[in-house]
């Protein structure tokens, strides 16, 4: 089986992956086991040296079972996700072999080896910030290193959806599209990059961390109630987004702020009304996420351009997108302003 008789040796690859902020959301599904959204989405991936995930996939024939630890926890891997990912990595493993160590691991040997993970995130985790989509993307990779998959990052991007869907847009950088595909099987819903991080890198993303509490409502559960529930849901899937997904791409390409910022904003704010639409309601944001919004929304209206967009995931927390570095600057110094650090005397605004 391996060139290694010894039962001693342990075989790694170490991934990191940044996380992803839609702004063009992703809210429900038409398939919840294949995780199928019901429309296109558009996100902006972080830079890896700030919000990212950091995983570790081991392989050894000492393992007699697969494990896997969160931010130093040890986690249930009986969930469907994580075995969905595993699967289809391991349907596609390739042979390894590492000639220092004297390993060689065959085609054949994965489907009997056990792995363990450790995986660390280095922001609140359920928080509303996208930890599963740094998460399961990192996953994805670092088990396809692994392996030595030889798939493209497209490929691996439907892998890592089938464990959250915000994930398949983590495995590129810069503006990424998720195409909601039309088969059944899943197999054409996979992300693709629309521009690299160098086409419009005067953004500057900066986070507001509200509360990084774990969450009440699960985007997972979010998303269910919503597509049982929500009509809104169902006229923004057919008849809003399809248009705001082009209507993105075109500000993207041009780096057209006014558009960018006009329909990221819009967006992030119909995601939140549908949650409202949502039967029983879902709130996500707080009176400080609506504060900020409306010191945004004042700032930019007294400016001749907008100077910040802003949208809010399924939490509290503020991410604003600043056209450059003066406006993030002095979106900085105004947030400072109204939120003094270590006081909740918000009055002033
Ligand atoms: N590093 C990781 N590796 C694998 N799974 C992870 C990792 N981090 C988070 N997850 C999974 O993702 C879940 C959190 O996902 P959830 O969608 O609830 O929150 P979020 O992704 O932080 O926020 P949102 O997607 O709404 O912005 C965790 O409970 C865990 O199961
Ligand atoms: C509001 C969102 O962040 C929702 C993300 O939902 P998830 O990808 O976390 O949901 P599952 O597919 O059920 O794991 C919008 C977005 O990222 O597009």
């Amino acid at each position: 089986m391996m060139a290694s008789e010894s039962q001693n040796w342990v075989f790694m690859v170490t991934a990191q992956t940044p996380t992803n902020i839609a702004v063009i959301k992703y809210w429900g599904k038409r398939d919840e086991t294949l995780i199928l959204p019901i429309n296109d989405s558009i996100s902006v991936t972080l830079d890896p040296s700030h919000l990212c995930t950091t995983t570790t996939a081991a392989v050894s024939p000492a393992f007699h079972q697969d494990r896997m630890w969160l931010n130093g926890k040890e986690i249930s891997l009986s969930g469907g996700r994580f075995q969905s990912c595993l699967r289809e990595i391991r349907a596609r493993a390739c042979d390894v072999e590492d000639e220092t160590k004297g390993i060689k691991i065959t085609k054949e040997d994965w489907g009997k080896l056990h792995v363990h993970i450790a995986s660390y995130n280095n922001f609140p985790t359920a928080a509303g910030l996208a930890s599963s989509a740094a998460g399961f993307a990192c996953l994805a990779y670092a088990l396809g290193k692994l392996m030595n998959v030889k798939e493209d990052e497209s490929q691996l991007s439907a892998i890592a959806r089938q464990g959250s869907g915000s994930a398949c847009r983590s495995l590129f950088g810069g503006f990424v599209k998720w195409i909601m595909g039309k088969e059944d099987n899943g197999s054409d819903s996979l992300a693709v990059q629309l521009t690299d991080e160098k086409h419009w890198d005067d953004l500057v993303i900066v986070i507001a961390v509200v509360s990084s509490r774990q969450k009440e409502t699960s985007s997972t559960t979010g998303m269910r109630e919503s597509v049982e529930t929500s009509l809104l849901l169902q006229h923004r899937a057919k008849e809003i987004v399809p248009k705001r997904i082009l209507q993105m791409e075109e500000a993207i390409k041009n780096r057209d702020f006014a558009s960018f910022s006009q329909l990221t904003c819009a967006d992030s704010n119909q995601f939140h009304a549908v949650c409202l639409d949502t039967c029983p309601p879902i709130f996500y944001m707080n009176d400080t996420s609506h504060r900020i919004i409306s010191i945004v929304e004042k700032w930019n209206r007294s400016e001749e351009a907008p100077q910040v967009a802003y949208t809010f995931d399924a939490g509290p927390n503020a991410v604003l997108i600043a056209r450059n570095r003066n406006a993030a600057t002095s979106l900085i110094q105004r947030l400072l302003y109204y939120f003094p650090p270590n006081s909740d005397d918000l009055s002033r605004f």
